[in-house]
Formats: C-alpha cells, sequence, structure tokens
C-alpha cells in the first residue's frame, strides 16, 4: 500500500469511527424513550406490540431511505431488528410490573 493509500485510509476510518460513535449514541436515546414507552404500555395494559404503528413506521423509513440513497431491504431488515429488541425489553417491564 502506498503511504497516500494509508493516508486516505486512516482518515475514512476516522470517518467512519465517528459515524458508529453517533450511531451508538443515537440507538441509546432510542431504546431509552422505548423504555418509557415500555413502561407507560405496562401501566395502561396495552400490548408490546402494535403492528399497525409499525407498518406507518416502515412506509416513513421506506421514502427516507429511499431519499437518503439507502437500501432498503437493509433498513427494513435493521428496524425490524430494533423493533424486536425494543418488544423484547417491553415484555420483559411488563412482566416486572405484572410481579410486582
Ligand atoms: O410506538 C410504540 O408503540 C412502541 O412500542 C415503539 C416501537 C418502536 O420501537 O418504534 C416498538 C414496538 C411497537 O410494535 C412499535 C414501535
Amino acid at each position: 500500500m502506498t503511504s497516500n493509500a494509508t493516508q486516505q485510509l486512516s482518515v475514512l476510518r476516522q470517518r467512519i469511527d465517528n459515524i458508529d460513535a453517533a450511531l451508538i449514541y443515537m440507538l441509546a436515546e432510542r431504546f431509552r424513550c422505548t423504555n418509557e414507552v415500555g413502561h407507560l404500555k405496562a401501566a395502561t395494559h396495552l400490548p408490546a406490540c402494535d403492528p399497525a404503528r409499525e407498518a406507518e413506521q416502515i412506509q416513513r423509513l421506506k421514502k427516507l431511505a429511499e431519499d437518503a440513497g439507502l437500501d432498503m431491504a437493509f433498513t427494513k431488515a435493521f428496524f425490524t431488528f430494533l423493533v424486536g429488541e425494543v418488544v423484547a425489553k417491553h415484555k420483559i417491564i411488563a412482566r416486572q410490573n405484572q410481579a410486582k
């Protein structure tokens, strides 16, 4: 590898590290928010999962992904994985509430 290529790789990796840090902080903030939703749902006996809301979110994300030039299949898979984690956490909160 030339020293120019090494320098370019280093600059790109620094950008990647910054983006990863932003993603981690954004995800943590999203989970803090969904944690509040989980407590609200448990207290009001709402189901952990809301398929109608998820369908709306996927439609919205489809438009955002198109505009941003992000692959829709990846976007949907990532969203499905993320919401699956949220629903699992909602269910844990609901069980903890029932045990009180
Ligand atoms: O909005 C809700 O009702 C949530 O529980 C949050 C959330 C999400 O992570 O965006 C998670 C589960 C639901 O099925 C829909 C959306």
